[in-house]
Order: structure tokens, then sequence, then C-alpha cells
């Protein structure tokens, strides 16, 4: 068994701990979480990339705010509906629709006179931002308009200033950054330790799950990717997760299987690609020497002659098309900086099988 607790592993999971963002969450204290303690509202928009740690940095604050109402707004047509949901939720659990911006907003101000002032987080609140002026007008105005302690924390992974308008009043932002590959690591680190048994996962293996995600700057990318490589690795009973069981994984999370770019190759360069997936299993990355002598072994059983020319025009078209990448790696003399190559979209174990399949029919 790899797998011991799979919690920590589902991307809706909020850890005890959330790294590197002690900034954020003072920021959002500060900004809306201390004033509305004080009777204050003020409004606030996160924005960033899906995975940079949005919706889990609200989560946690709502661990010590009690005042905080979370909604997602992909369960409401417009932000009159989600106000009428909050009022049904808190006040007397009964529908309210086709209720007046007033009448909703003097029935929130009868909950709150015993309730204590709210926050109001929305979350994946791009299409509110996109499309409903006057839900936002009256929601970020509440407090002047209508007298209601009510702060807002809307969540968007677009940035807000291409659909802000001005009459909506100061609204601070705060934008989530990407996180880099050494950040996602640490992050997924902590998780393994929570959810693997020990010894299952190397770091080498969390630095390469790290390194394929550290493209995206998703920490949900690099949490999926570990919880669909520790289930390909229990599918085959193994006792450790492998490269080719997080090649599998991103498989999975995309499927663009790479059939359709094989199709644009010929015999000749279908033996290239072999021969750096027979290199590959056991490693993440080949240097260009190691790839020409394989090419020419497997030129050899397959009756071709090649010249370095052409492997190095076959390599560049490989990358072209994104069946293979490559990165270079100096050793600190900048005379020798050699390119590494890598397969990371797909299992190199199935990738052989179905370039050995296509060479035998063409
Ligand atoms: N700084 C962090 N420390 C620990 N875990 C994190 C951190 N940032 C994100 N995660 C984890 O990554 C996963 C995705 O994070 P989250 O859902 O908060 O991102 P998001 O920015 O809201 O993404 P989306 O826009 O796709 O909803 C969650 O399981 C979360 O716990």
């Amino acid at each position: 068994m790899i797998v011991a607790n799979p919690a920590p592993l589902d991307t809706s999971y909020v850890p005890e701990k959330l790294f590197f963002r002690d900034d954020k969450i003072a920021a959002i204290r500060s900004a809306v979480l201390a004033p509305a303690g004080n009777g204050i509202s003020n409004n606030i928009i996160i924005h960033g990339d899906s995975g940079t740690g949005k919706t889990s940095t609200v989560k946690f604050l709502m661990r010590e705010n009690k005042s905080i109402i979370y909604e997602n707004a992909l369960s409401f047509k417009n932000v009159k509906n989600l106000l009428e949901h909050v009022i049904s939720r808190l006040g007397k659990p009964v529908s309210y629709h086709g209720l007046s911006y007033s009448e909703i907003f003097s029935m929130l101000n009868s909950i709150i006179s015993f309730r204590g002032d709210i926050v109001l987080v929305i979350d994946e609140a791009t299409g509110f931002l996109k499309g409903d002026t006057a839900g936002l007008y009256n929601l970020f105005r509440a407090s002047e308009i209508y007298g209601t302690g009510l702060s807002t924390i809307l969540i968007s992974i677009e940035s807000p200033f291409m659909y802000m308008e001005r009459k909506y009043g100061t609204i601070v932002e705060l934008k989530f950054n990407k996180y880099s590959s050494d950040e996602i690591q640490r992050i997924i680190t902590d998780r393994a330790s929570m959810a693997l048994e020990p010894g299952t996962c190397t770091d080498s293996i969390l630095g390469y799950i790290s390194e394929i995600s550290g493209k995206f700057g998703s920490a949900r990318f690099a949490i999926e990717l570990l919880q669909k490589a520790a289930y390909m690795a229990e599918y085959r009973l193994s006792k450790t997760i492998e490269n080719d069981d997080v090649r599998s994984a991103v498989s999975l999370i995309n499927p663009y299987i790479t059939e359709s770019k094989l199709s644009l190759l010929d015999r000749r360069e279908l033996v290239i690609l072999l021969a750096i997936c027979i290199l590959l299993p056991d490693t993440l990355y080949v240097d260009v020497p190691s790839i020409e002598k394989e090419v020419q072994l497997q030129g050899e059983e397959y009756g071709i002659q090649y010249k370095k020319t052409e492997i190095y025009r076959v390599i560049r078209k490989l990358e072209s098309l994104d069946i293979i990448s490559s990165s270079l790696k100096s050793s600190g003399n900048r005379s020798s900086v050699s390119k590494l190559v890598s397969i990371n979209d797909v299992p190199v174990s199935i990738l052989s099988i179905k370039i050995r399949d296509l060479i035998s029919r063409l």
C-alpha cells in the first residue's frame, strides 16, 4: 500500500499550515478582517492563476474568524441570487426569490443586528466580475447605501482590472503569484508525509513532480499529479512511486495523447524517438551523446544509418512538436553546456510500445 491517508491528496484539502502565504494572510486580516471586527466594511479582490492558494488562504482564515461566510459563484446566476441564498442560510431557511436589493439588504441588516458583521467570500467570481455590474455595485457599496455591515472578499482567476468599474468605490486588490518549483516541492513534501506510507516516494520523485508543475506555478496541479502517480503505483502493485507513474499521471490529467503527433513522424524519426524512450525509464533526462549512441544501436536493428546532423534535426523537431522537452545544463564552465532531453507527458514504457508498433507498420 502506498496511500495511507487519502485526504491530504485531495485538492480541496486545507492543511494546518500554509506555506509562503503569510504576507497574503496578513494582508487579508488587515484590509478586511480587522476593520470588520471594528464595524468597518471593506472589500478586497483576490486574483491569481489556478492553484496559487487563493481558496485555501481564505478557508484557512475561516478557522480563526467566524464572521466569514463562503459561497461559490458558480452555483448562482448572479449576485442577487447568491445574496438570497445567504439570507435563507443565515435567517429563515425558506426560498427568497425576486426580492429587490433594498429588501435583500434590509433583511441582511436584521440578520447582522443579532449575528454581527459578515465577511462574505465569493469564490470563482470571474463571471460576476464580467457580467453583473448592478450586483457588484450593490454589494461593494452596501455599507454606504444600505448601512449594511457587510465586507466582501471576491476570488477570481483573472485580474479584475479588465472589468472593474470606478463606481464600485475603493477596493483592495491582492494578487497571488505562481509558485516556483522549489515552493511547490515544499508544499507537496508536506502532503506526501501526511498521505503516503514512509519510503514509498523519494525526494527525486517529488522534485520531478515539482519541476513539471513549476511550468504552471500550480500547487493544485502538483497535488493532483502526486495523488494520481501514487494510485498508479498502487495499481501496479509496486511498493514505490516511479518516474513512469508520474508520466502516467500527467497523461491522465492532460489526456492529450501523443498519437496524433506520432503520425507526423516518419520511420527514421520514430527510431530516434524510440532510442530516447529506451534510455528514459530509470532516469529523468538523457544527454545528446547518449542519445546518439542509442540511435546507432537502434538504427542497426532497423537497418538505418544516421548522421549526427540528422539526429540533431530530429531532436529539434520532437521538441517543436512538444513530444520531448529539453533543458541546458552547465557544468560551471561556459564552454561545457550540455543539452538534456526528457519526456514528461506520457509514460515512456507505453510510448515505446506505440512507436514499435508504428515502425512495424511503416
Ligand atoms: N501555500 C500553500 N501551502 C500548502 N498547500 C497549498 C498552498 N497553496 C495551495 N495549496 C494546496 O493546493 C491546492 C490548491 O489550492 P487552492 O484551491 O487554494 O488554489 P486556488 O488558487 O484557489 O486555485 P483555483 O483558482 O484553481 O481554485 C489545495 O489543496 C491547497 O491546500
